[in-house]
């Protein structure tokens, strides 16, 4: 009988890692003259809680709207973010990979938000931040 091909995958075991991802934004005060851009934002994907990222993640690929020059913005190495300027709110994708190849990247939607009628937020004396939590399960890790 031929051995069992060897599995190295930990079969029942469960990997949660909570995450923060989204956006801090700020209004200029004005419109910009010469691009006609009204606030600088940054998007983000954080852990939840202050741990090393790099133990599990190898890149994360931020996708810009197709009017921003190298819409496609790989990241690296943590802080996983892209800072920018900007006019309107539009959608980011957010793909993560990791460093066990065996596990798919995954797609998170985000929408840049830069609007809101706190008349703080509005005058560009306070940071708006539009921020979602959510959790990477990686069952029977390798
Ligand atoms: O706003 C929206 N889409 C946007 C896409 C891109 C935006 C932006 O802010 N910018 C393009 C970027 C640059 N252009 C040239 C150099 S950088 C600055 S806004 C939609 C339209 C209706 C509701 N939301």
């Amino acid at each position: 009988m031929a051995a069992e091909e060897g599995n190295s995958r930990r079969k029942g075991v469960v990997l949660t890692k909570p995450v923060v991802y989204g956006n801090i934004a700020r209004y200029f005060g004005k419109k910009r003259e010469d691009d006609g851009h009204t606030h600088s934002w940054t998007c983000y994907l954080r852990p939840f809680k202050n741990e090393d990222m790099t133990v599990y993640v190898k890149k994360v690929q931020f996708k810009l709207h197709d009017s921003y020059p190298s819409p496609v913005r790989v990241v690296m190495r943590p802080p996983y973010e892209i800072n920018e300027t900007g006019w309107g709110e539009f959608e980011v994708v957010i793909k993560i990979f990791f460093a066990d190849s065996a596990e798919k990247p995954i797609t998170i939607y985000h929408l840049i938000k830069l609007f809101q009628t706190d008349p703080a937020v509005m005058a560009g004396k306070k940071n708006l931040v539009s921020e979602n939590y959510d959790e990477l399960v990686f069952t029977d890790p390798t």
